[in-house]
């Protein structure tokens, strides 16, 4: 029997879905609810007309491994390979990473002479704590925090310097409140699989799922790319999607579409909006405030996964201002708790920059899981204070004090899940429970399974294969 299927929120995630179900005959009907006035979610472009872009939420896409793969064949099929910018692993902008710490910027160690070397901000060579790494027998714990783990088998300088960083640059969260079987998968397997996160990345630690590489993911492989983007910003990739649904046929898209609340009927669901729906089998992202009283347990769970708040102000500066070069620096609780970090975009896409101009664009970052104690109540900041508030780090952290030529400040509510110990368990029980109540539902987007935007696409198509099969 076919199935109609809806898809709440089009952010990628939710894209992902509708893109992976629509190319399988078992669904008649896809609808796709959308509540802002465009699809993508937190990937958004500024384009300006002298031809500079400004990313207010990703910036770079990580072509490695399955879900790296599974990203660059979704954008060949969709036809945008000609639109990538590929950064390479030579680059600059791959090779240099920085660490604003006691007022300086240091380079992150890299290569064998880094390892090998006392580098600061950090008091010896890597490679006595991950020699060492190598003796520290397996945790016993199911869970852990991923600055207890690390400080465990690392030592309390890695994690309280590199890793509290590593956090804020990813998560915009806390390493001490993190987990890390959740955060950082790769290093909790690792220890499980070889008891060493050593041995772990050395001989490997668990089966990758199985997914072939298209010509651009092999052209990608073959060219060492680290990171990519598009030339007109990553929202071209919500936007090819789009485009690719509103000419399938099958698929209904509704902006400005907000789902008020969700009721079963039996064998699917209602869908409360505007106007009421009648629908099947249902993705949903944002899911706790919209189930039905009966399922409260879900909701329960759902609403137990915290988010943080991260104000993110893209700066734009006349001339060449940078005293280094690379991907940006991030900084770390101790240092600054409010200031998460600064990204470099020119480094890695000058072609971003305006045409026929020479300019630095930069973005800051700040708040994340420090936002409320550092501004307060993000509905009452204002802009100003975040823009002063960049401007004076661009000052003291790079030296630059010519004022920016143009800005705009942006502040992504609730952006990034954060991944608190136990959210595995909190993840399976939810799961169970939508299997014991036989609930026509599906989980994918970035609060359960991986916050990149590879993973949240990954999570979209295994939410559509699971009601489908392998499309
Ligand atoms: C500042 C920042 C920088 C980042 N940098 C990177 C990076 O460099 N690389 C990387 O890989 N990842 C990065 N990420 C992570 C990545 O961008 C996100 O995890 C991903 O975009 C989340 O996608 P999603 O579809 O799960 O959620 P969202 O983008 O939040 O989409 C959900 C959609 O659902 C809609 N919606 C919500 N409620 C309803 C409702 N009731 N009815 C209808 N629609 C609804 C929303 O409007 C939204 O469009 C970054 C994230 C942020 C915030
Ligand atoms: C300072 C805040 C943030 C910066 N980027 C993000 C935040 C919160 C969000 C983010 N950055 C990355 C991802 C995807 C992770 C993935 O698995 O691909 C997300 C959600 C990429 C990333 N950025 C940094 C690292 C170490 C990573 C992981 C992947 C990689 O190694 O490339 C470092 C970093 N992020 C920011 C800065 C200023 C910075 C460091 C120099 C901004």
């Amino acid at each position: 029997m076919q199935k109609t299927v809806a898809v709440l929120g089009g952010g990628i995630g939710g894209l992902s879905a509708c893109f992976h179900l629509s190319k399988s005959h078992q669904v008649s009907k896809i609808v796709l609810l959308e509540r802002a006035g465009r699809f993508g979610g937190w990937l958004s472009s500024t384009r300006r007309e002298d031809g500079a872009v400004f990313e207010h939420g990703p910036r770079g896409i990580r072509p490695a491994g399955a879900v790296g793969r599974n990203t660059l064949n979704m954008v060949e099929e969709l036809g945008l390979e000609s639109e990538v910018l590929p950064v390479t692993y030579d680059h600059v902008a791959s090779k240099n990473r920085y660490l604003y710490v006691g007022g300086q910027l240091h380079k992150m160690p890299s290569g064998l002479g880094g390892v090998v070397r006392t580098v600061p901000p950090f008091s010896r060579p890597l490679v006595q704590s991950v020699l060492k790494e190598i003796l520290i027998s397996r945790g016993k714990e199911e869970d852990e925090s991923v600055h207890s783990f690390v400080s465990r088998r690392l030592g309390t300088e890695l994690a309280d310097i590199a890793i509290d960083s590593l956090c804020r640059g990813v998560f915009a969260g806390d390493c001490r409140k993190l987990s890390v079987r959740s955060c950082l998968p790769p290093l909790y397997n690792a220890e499980k699989a070889r008891g060493s996160i050593v041995l772990g990345m050395l001989l490997g630690s668990g089966p990758e799922p199985d997914v072939p590489p298209s010509t651009l993911a092999k052209r990608a492989a073959q060219e060492n790319w680290a990171q990519w983007s598009l030339k007109r910003g990553l929202q071209n990739l919500p936007e090819a999607l789009e485009e690719r649904m509103r000419n399938g046929g099958r698929v209904e898209v509704h902006k400005d579409t907000p789902v008020m609340g969700l009721s079963t009927n039996g064998t699917g669901w209602e869908v409360r909006q505007l106007e009421t729906w009648g629908l099947g089998h249902m993705y949903v992202y944002s899911l706790a405030s919209a189930l039905p009283s009966a399922a409260q347990p879900l909701s329960q769970q759902l609403l137990e996964i915290a988010t943080v708040t991260v104000a993110v102000v893209n700066l734009e500066y006349e001339g060449s201002v940078l005293p280094v070069t690379g991907f940006g620096h991030l900084v770390p609780s101790s240092e600054d708790r409010g200031l998460l970090g600064v990204v470099y975009d020119s480094v890695p896409f000058p072609q971003h920059n305006r045409t026929g101009g020479h300019t630095t664009r930069l973005t800051v970052m700040m708040g994340g899981a420090w936002f409320q104690e550092v501004f307060g109540n993000p509905e009452k900041v204002t802009e100003q204070l975040l823009l002063d508030r960049a401007t004076q780090a661009v000052t003291s952290h790079l030296g630059v004090t010519t004022p920016p030529i143009w800005s705009i400040v942006a502040l992504l509510k609730d952006c990034i899940p954060q991944y608190y110990l136990g959210h595995w368990k909190r993840l399976e029980n939810m799961r169970q429970y939508i299997r014991d109540h036989n609930l026509p539902l599906s989980l994918a987007g970035s609060s359960y399974d991986g916050v990149s935007v590879n993973d949240v696409i990954f999570s979209g198509r295994m939410a559509a294969e699971g009601l489908v099969g392998k499309v």
